[in-house]
């Protein structure tokens, strides 16, 4: 049996309220990621019939203790005041042998004094997504909460029509929001600011806690790790074509990890302006938007971190934000066009490719891999027939294949490691929804295979061909909003 402490409910009281998940009527385990599973040193039979109970938060392994987390937030920019968690019990902090803990999260566990004019519920559509898509970033190395498990039920669940019920069991170091921070900031309640803040550095930056004596240079720099942790992960949105869509204060992780997957999306052909929320109708968390929503987001933190600092210090923590983005973003998309050394000219080179790219609406993930069997000696680029404006295209290849050739680099190594920074499978809005329209019918195959090629995202195995493809037209126009 796992074993939970739980640090949160101890050392935080009035941070949460303690209550038990409402279960779903005829809630069963649907689906489990076996590989999470290992990581956390859970034997398989815990996911057998036998165990189904601890699945849909009808019973507790030894040390869980389920509460609601309170948090508030800026919603669309717009302070919105309590809002979490309305349907979302943390249930323990999992204790790994070397000492690590994982939260664990029950979504969609019923209603909480929280839930305001919710129902507490998940629909199973939502579910798979985010567990589909939080193993995806997670294999493109992108810090990211984890899912463990998809329960399901025969209960409805009311959207916009009725759905299936469902929970999911997520993973993370914490759960922690920037969200967390304002709710006790705005309730003007200073102390808990600074306990909230105490307790992520004693637990997330113990090292901070050893070297630095003194209060507020400690809080400085805590919150730069924040302020870089937070523009790095917005470098490797980008990097693949990532949009979260619901970029509100209350989805932003104190440690800088992916939360909260809604109507996420990745890029089919690359539009800097792609809206993939449905319901954002100003554009405000587009993709091309997100590092600069990160840094307004960081500036409500920074806000509900002034009694902690002097403004002066704030300033010089989020202004690092903008370097470490660039720095983070340059390394990775370098290291797309198969660049091993900087050079100043890479810029141009880049914004080229993007804007021809842009210009013709060409797939995000498979110009990148498709530009990855360049040949440095030949003169036609496997790319030339994706473009219509050849000449165009000819004048940046000539560039690029210059570029190359300033490197000395074999052709093998380069394609070798450019292949690592540019995958060949991300999980596209279609496929998540294909899956998802198999498991509302029991049916987890399509699931499975999805899951596993994200775990395999690099792989020119002819087993994810399928995965790999370019989506169908009724595939690139799917809405997907809030509603979850
Ligand atoms: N059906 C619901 N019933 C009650 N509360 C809800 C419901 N849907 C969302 N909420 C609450 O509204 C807040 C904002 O919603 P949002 O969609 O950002 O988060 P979420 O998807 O519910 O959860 P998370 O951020 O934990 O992934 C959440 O804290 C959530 O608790
Ligand atoms: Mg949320």
């Amino acid at each position: 049996m796992p074993q939970f402490e739980h640090h949160y409910a101890d050392q935080l009281p009035g941070f949460y309220t303690a209550l038990k998940p409402t279960p779903l009527k005829g809630a069963r385990l649907l689906y489990h990621s076996e590989s999470l599973a290992q990581e956390l040193g859970l034997d398989e039979s815990l996911f057998g019939a036998g165990h189904r109970e601890y699945w849909c938060g009808e019973k507790f392994f030894p040390g869980m203790l389920p509460v609601a987390q309170v948090y508030s937030g800026h919603q669309f920019g717009v302070w919105a005041g309590q809002l979490g968690d309305g349907r979302g019990i943390l249930l323990g902090e999992q204790v790994l042998p070397g000492g690590k803990r994982f939260d664990w999260h029950l979504k969609g566990a019923g209603l909480t004094p929280y839930s305001r004019m919710g129902d507490g519920r998940a629909v199973l559509r939502s579910v798979v997504r985010e567990f589909l898509a939080s193993e995806a970033l997670h294999h493109l190395s992108i810090p990211t909460t984890r899912a463990l498990t998809i329960t399901t039920s025969d209960e409805p669940v009311f959207r916009e029509q009725p759905e299936r019920g469902a929970m999911l069991i997520r993973v993370a170091e914490s759960h922690i929001r920037f969200g967390h921070f304002e709710h006790f900031y705005y309730r003007k309640q200073p102390e808990q600011v600074k306990q909230l803040a105490d307790y992520v550095i004693a637990h997330h930056w113990p090292e901070l806690l050893e070297s630095e004596p003194v209060e507020s240079v400690r809080y400085q720099r805590w919150f730069t790790e924040v302020v870089g942790r937070t523009a790095s992960l917005m470098a490797q949105w980008q990097s693949v074509g990532f949009a979260h869509g619901v970029m509100n204060t209350d989805n932003m992780s104190i440690l800088g990890l992916t939360i909260d997957y809604g109507p996420f999306g990745f890029l089919d052909d690359y539009q800097p302006g792609y809206i993939c929320n449905h319901s954002d109708h100003q554009g405000r968390y587009s993709y091309d938007n997100q590092p600069a929503v990160a840094y307004w987001n960081l500036h409500r933190l920074a806000q509900t971190l002034s009694g902690l600092m002097t403004t002066e210090q704030l300033q010089t923590a989020l202004g690092e934000y903008e370097s470490v983005l660039m720095k983070v973003y340059g390394t990775l998309m370098r290291g797309k066009l198969g660049f091993f050394t900087e050079n100043k000219q890479d810029n141009d080179l880049l914004t080229g490719l993007l804007s021809l790219m842009a210009k013709e609406g060409r797939d995000f993930t498979q110009t990148f891999r498709l530009l990855s069997q360049t040949e440095q000696q030949q003169a036609s680029s496997p790319l030339r027939d994706e473009f219509i404006d050849r000449a165009a295209f000819d004048s940046w290849y000539q560039s690029y294949r210059q570029r190359l050739l300033t490197e000395e680099v074999a052709d093998s190594t380069r394609q070798d490691a450019m292949k690592q920074c540019n995958p060949r499978i991300v999980l596209r809005n279609y496929l998540a929804q294909q899956a998802i329209e198999r498991a509302e019918k029991d049916d987890i195959s399509a699931l499975t295979q999805l899951h596993q090629a994200l775990r395999d995202p690099y792989s020119d195995a002819k087993q994810y061909d399928p995965m790999a493809a370019l989506p169908p037209d009724w595939g690139k126009h799917l809405e997907i909003s809030c509603s979850s």
